[in-house]
Formats: structure tokens, sequence, C-alpha cells
């Protein structure tokens, strides 16, 4: 089981806070990076990890030997070593749903056994990966016929969050590897999604898979009835949905009680989180799009970090670090937010993917005792592709007020070699953690303004506006390609992160009890909304929104 320590009250904690002093604005003779960079040449060498086609360089922040000690230091106190086995080995660490968490069984590519209940599971991962590159193939290859006797051309994914977000982001970053088969998401319980969807496709050639761990949840199983609807109005009959509807979940009874053949289901565990699922049957729109072998390709570079993270000492253990360095600067600086920035287009969901698997872990404020929490936890996640959003939001990042700690992601060779434009869109990437590293003094400001003819009166008036102070902290991630299998070892490399931190603070990080309750209460309020009547059920607001609507709805 994981340790039930309060990381604050960590020797090394103390320390770290003491340490802080010598980079805290409010000491006036503070270290700061362009210092760091300048007494050390080294630098990037001695602060950056290779792992396969990936160099993580983490020499672009506020850190010292001497911090990183501490917070391996932190690590060790907070008992992370025993805590990634716990996790590894099936133990129960998601206490409060009495689970393990084994996405990386699902990933498990050596195949040794890992035991849940006695149990190995890998025999029954496997099973269910030979199902889905059976339907795969006879998918692609035309084998599996519609309800008319035509191929499938489409897939659409109903599901939401843990079984949307995967798939989506997955299916977008490896476009490039794409086969016959076009993917369609639906999440959104606003009619618009699927609406816009149907519109795309034909029923005759498009299979719908509903995805859905628990099969019960309101926005999946209401596009999924939605596109049933459609598909029946559309074509010849009840008989036909077995050609058109599979599911993917864990719960039989309710698949059945949609009417999907068994036959047709595929299935997962309890031991896998809604987050953690794109390896699992979830990840199955993914293997329909980018064909099996590609989707193995994905898990093994997923199990490949897995090892790294499990069998790497702290120092050398890129996930680990990265997790630190956040810890650092949520815990010690005070930032509130990370910023996700991969200059791929391919990548724009990736963001969105990792602020799940980053907000619905970490965003706690109970510790794994039941208490209070008197520190910060999870960080607020976002971002957007390269380089939009230096056209944007990066004026913020470079001269606001809030510290945003930033990952840059990119890879060294594009899928879609047009001109110079990827040459540009890597200067950009290298110039902007160059910028926000060096950011540009009052003495630079003033040289460029002289040589551009202004007068001292102009010079005094522009000079505190373009003054960039820098020191603002970067993670660079250059892989080689993106390729199943290194978007495979970033995700997982992610993920650990998210692990390694939850352990730090002490949370559990694979429940999500926090979203529970507007469910409970939309489903209080759906009633109400089918008649006229006033409602004064609610607070004043509540009431008052609810019966504009009804009014509004009417006129
Ligand atoms: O796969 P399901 O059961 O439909 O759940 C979808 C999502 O439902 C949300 O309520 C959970 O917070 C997510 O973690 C989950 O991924």
């Amino acid at each position: 089981m994981l340790k039930k320590i309060n990381p604050a009250k960590t020797k090394a904690w103390q320390k770290l806070q003491e340490h802080y002093a010598l980079f805290s604005d409010a000491n006036s003779d503070r270290v700061e990076m362009r210092e760091l960079f300048r007494n050390d040449p080294e630098r990037f060498v001695k602060f950056s990890s290779k792992f396969e086609d990936m160099i993580v360089d983490y020499s672009k922040n506020i850190i010292t030997d001497e911090t990183l000690e501490l917070l391996f230091e932190l690590a060790e106190e907070c008992g992370l070593k025993d805590g990634i086995e716990a996790m590894f080995t099936g133990e129960k660490i998601n206490e409060t749903e009495n689970r393990a968490v084994l996405h990386t069984a699902l990933r498990n590519r050596s195949n040794k056994p890992v035991m849940v209940d006695g149990e190995d599971v890998m025999p029954k991962i496997n099973a269910v990966l030979e199902q889905m590159k059976d339907f795969s193939n006879r998918l692609s290859s035309g084998d599996w016929r519609g309800c008319t006797g035509k191929a499938i051309t489409d897939i659409v994914n109903i599901g939401i969050g843990g079984s949307d977000l995967g798939p989506f982001m997955v299916t977008e970053a490896l476009k490039p590897y794409w086969g016959n088969i076009t993917p369609h998401f639906v999440s959104n319980v606003d009619g618009t999604h699927i609406s816009e969807v149907l519109k795309k496709v034909c029923p005759e050639t498009t299979l719908f898979i509903i995805a859905s761990k628990t099969f019960t949840t309101q926005e999946t199983m209401t596009n999924a009835f939605t596109a049933r609807g459609w598909f029946l109005k559309n074509t010849d009959g009840e008989s036909d949905v077995s050609k058109h509807f599979v599911a993917v979940s864990t719960n039989r009874e309710e698949v059945e009680k949609f009417g999907i053949d068994p036959e047709n289901m595929f299935v997962f565990w309890d031991w896998v989180g809604g987050r953690y699922s794109l390896w699992s049957a979830i990840g199955l729109s993914i293997v329909c799009t980018i064909g099996y072998d590609n989707f193995i390709e994905l898990l093994e570079g997923a199990h490949a970090m897995d090892m790294h993270f499990r069998e790497t000492s702290l120092s050398e253990n890129i996930p680990a670090i990265l997790a630190f360095i956040g810890i650092w600067y949520n815990n010690f600086f005070g930032a509130e937010t990370e910023a996700i920035l991969p200059y791929d287009q391919y990548m724009h969901r990736f963001a969105a993917y990792f602020q799940q698997g980053n907000m619905e872990s970490n965003g706690k404020q109970v510790d794994r005792s039941g208490s209070r929490v008197d520190y910060q936890t999870g960080p607020i996640v976002w971002g957007e592709p390269g380089t939009n959003g230096q056209h944007a939001f990066y004026q913020l990042i470079h001269q606001g007020t809030k510290p945003i700690p930033c990952d840059f992601i990119a890879p060294a060779q594009t899928h879609n070699p047009v001109s110079d434009h990827h040459q540009k869109l890597l200067a950009n990437f290298f110039a902007q953690t160059e910028a926000l590293m060096m950011g540009k003094t009052e003495e630079q400001v003033r040289r460029e303004l002289t040589d551009a003819g202004k007068t001292e009166e102009q010079i005094k008036t522009l000079l505190p506006f373009k003054v960039f102070p820098g020191n603002k902290p970067t993670n660079s991630i250059l892989v080689k390609k993106i390729t199943p299998r290194t978007l495979g070892s970033l995700i997982a490399m992610y993920e650990h992160k998210i692990f390694t931190q939850g352990v730090i603070w002490n949370i559990f990080s694979f429940d999500q009890w926090g979203v529970e309750l507007g469910k409970q209460l939309a489903g209080n309020i759906l009633p109400e909304l089918t008649q006229d009547n006033e409602i004064d059920t609610h607070d004043c607001s509540t009431n008052g929104l609810i019966n504009t609507y009804k009014q509004m709805r009417n006129k």
C-alpha cells in the first residue's frame, strides 16, 4: 500500500523551503537561470536525459544539483519507490474504490504474470487484444459487412471522458498512420455533437463503438440511443443492429440491456481507470483506425517507459524528475498552472487529454488518511499547439505576474515536410524557450532603442514595457518523430509523472469522487425541466435560471 506521509512534515520539505529562499522573488540577490547557465556550460548535458528517440531537456528550470537532491530526498521520505512497486504489482492502491491500478499490465509486452486477487491478468488481456485484432482486421479487409452487404468505411466512437479523450487524442496524433477506416468521435450530450457527426456518415457503412466503462454514463447512453434510433430509421430493422453496434465496457449486463450482442462486446476490468484506459479495449477505435500492429507499437512504447520508470534510479528517472520539478514550482514557487505546448499540429488534443489525466487524478483536497491537506496538490493543466499559442497567450507567460512552467514538445522530423515549415516551427520552439529563460534586460532594451534612434525621453517611457524578466521555466521534449512507439512512451511518461506527484502529495490519484455531485444534481433537475411549472426547490439563483430557461424556450 502507499504510505500515508504528510510531505510538508518531512525533513526534505523543510530543507526545500529554506533552499527556496535562494530563488525567491523576495530575495534581491536571487539566483536566476541566466546566471546558472553562465556558470555551467555543461548544464544541458547534466540536466537532460535521453530515452530511445527522445531527449528531455530540463536544464531551463530554476534548479541546482542541490534542488534535485532535496527533491529525491523528499520522494524517498514519501516512499515513492515502494509506491511504484505497489502499483506495478497490482496492490489495491486505489483504496477508496478498493481497486488495483494496472494500466501498466495492459501494455506489459514482457507478458510476465501480473497478479490481482491471486489471478494472473495477462491471459485475459491477451485474449481481448486478439479479439480487437481479429475485429479490426475484419473491418479493414471488408470481411465485416454492414446491413446491406457493404464494407464499413467509418466508425463512430461514442464515449466521454476517459472513454473519448484518449482514443480521440491518439487517433489525431497518429493521423499519418490511418488506414481505410475513418474515425469519428461523439462525446458531448449536446445534440449538436452527434447531429454533426451523423451528417458525415452513411448508416450502411458506419459502425458505432459504444465505449463506456460503466455503460451508465448519461451522455454516452443518450448519444448511443440517438445513434441507434438514427440507424434504425435509416435501415431495415432491429436485427441489423448487431452489424453496426459494438460495445466496450466492464458492464456486461448493461451492454446486453442496450441490445448489443455479447459476442460484439470487448471487455476490460475495474483495475483500469477511465483516464488510463486507452491501452485497453477502449483503444478499439485506435486499433480500427491505425491498425493492430501500430497499436502494439503504441503499447510497446508505453511499456518501455514503464520499465524505465520502474527500474531506473530516481536521479535518472525521467517521469519522476518531471514530477519533482512540477512539485518544486507548485509547492514552493506557488505556481498554479502548467502548460503543455506541443509543436505538432497532430497533437492538438494532447493538452486536453492530460487535462483530464492530471486534474481528475490529482485534483484532490483530502490526503490518504482522509484529512484536509495543508499544501497545494494538482496543478491546472492547459495548452494549445505551438505556434498558435504564441499569438494568443504567451504574452502572459512572458510578462504576466503568474509563474507558468511550460513543457514544449516537438518532433525533429515532420510527417509533412512542406518547404521550410518545419524549420520555422522549430525555430519558434527553440526561440520561445530561450526567450522565456533569458528574457531581455533593461540594458538590452536601452541599446535597441538607442540604435533605433529613440530620444532619451522616449527610451525612458518605453523601457519598462519592453523589458522581459526571463527566468521562466520550461522543459523541452524533443522526439525524432511522432510514431506510435514514441507517442506511447510520451503518454506513459506523463502518466507516471502524475502518479509520482500523487504519491508525494499523499493523495489518492485513481478515484474521482468530485465529478459525482454535479451528475446527481443534474439527475434531480432533469425531471423538473420536463414541465413548464415554476420551480422553487433550489437556491434562488438556480430557481431563477431554471424558470428563466423555461420561459425562454417557449417564446
Ligand atoms: O467510461 P464511462 O464509465 O462512461 O465514464 C466516462 C467518464 O465519466 C466521468 O464521470 C469520469 O469522471 C471519468 O473518469 C470517466 O472517464
